[in-house]
């Protein structure tokens, strides 16, 4: 047998989706199905039989906030790696998450609130840009048929900023506001405004806006498709099992 005859194909790795009838999950069952080391192994969606997925290696989850965390569990109570996109992770969810993986030692999770690579790097420039500006807000812009709001990016991009802003020793953003219609000025998240719009025709856009003496720096990443998402998900997907324990955002694989 020549070399070459002896490289036998490496099996493609198993993939199940949870949330597969959903507006991602349809679009991840076509990337995983259309990349040539990777199988569709299982495709479920609410009322389905979670068990057709325990042949997976990796499941991706692009569920609801509601569901997301009984999945994991039972994706971790059956040794299987998770990658996961649903929104609604709350540090308290995160912690929790990392009790039920110091049980299994080989299981992997990623989660992260925006898998498009553009919106990584918008999130890093946000948190850079942070220390350098005494005024923030954040707009978030997404199909109406989003159910949560303000959006994990968004939410997530504050908390970066905020954390930035503490480790620079600047203190709350200027706001003279006495007088407010509820609501007008968006959600507090960790100091930070974060004002989130609903209208048809968007899918996922973001602009952080920044602002001092004399100087406005607007920081603007937008999702046109669906489709953007897909290599930050096909990336974990194939990195996760190579990380056990939990992995929150996509810096560290992208790096
Ligand atoms: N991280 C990212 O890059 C990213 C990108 C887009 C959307 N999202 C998030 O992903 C989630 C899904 O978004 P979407 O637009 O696809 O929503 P969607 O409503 O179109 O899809 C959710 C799907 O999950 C299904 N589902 C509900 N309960 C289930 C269960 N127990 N088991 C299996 N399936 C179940 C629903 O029937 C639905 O088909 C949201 O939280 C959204 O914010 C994240
Ligand atoms: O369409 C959605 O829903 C999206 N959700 C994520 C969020 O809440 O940040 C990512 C962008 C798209």
């Amino acid at each position: 047998m020549t070399d070459e005859q002896d490289k036998t194909p490496a099996e493609p790795l198993r993939v199940g989706v949870l949330g597969a009838r959903g507006r991602m999950g349809i679009e991840v069952c076509k990337a995983v199905d259309a990349a040539d080391d990777l199988e569709l192994a299982a495709s479920i969606d609410q009322g389905d039989s979670r068990s057709a997925v325990s042949a997976a290696e990796v499941v991706v989850d692009f569920t609801t906030p509601d569901v997301v965390m009984d999945n994991l569990r039972w994706c971790i109570d059956q040794g299987i790696s998770a990658v996961v996109g649903t929104t609604g992770f709350t540090e308290q969810r995160l912690e929790q998450v990392r009790g039920w993986l110091a049980d299994k030692p080989g299981v992997g999770v990623v989660i992260a609130p925006n898998f498009g690579i553009g919106a990584v790097l918008m999130m890093q420039f946000a948190a850079r840009a942070a220390r350098h500006f005494e005024s923030v807000e954040i707009i978030e812009q997404h199909h109406p048929r989003k159910l949560d709001a303000p959006s994990g990016t968004a939410t997530h991009t504050a908390r970066q900023i905020a954390r930035a802003r503490a480790e620079a020793g600047l203190g709350p953003v200027p706001d003279a506001t006495k007088d407010e219609v509820s609501g007008a000025r968006g959600a507090d998240i960790d100091g930070v405004r974060v004002h989130a719009v609903r209208a048809t025709g968007l899918v996922a856009h973001q602009e952080v806006l920044f602002g001092t003496t004399g100087e406005t720096l607007t920081i603007r990443h937008d999702s046109y498709d669906r489709a953007s998402f897909m290599p930050g998900v096909l990336l974990a997907v194939r990195a996760v099992r190579n990380r056990p324990g939990l992995t929150v955002g996509l810096d560290a694989l992208l790096d």
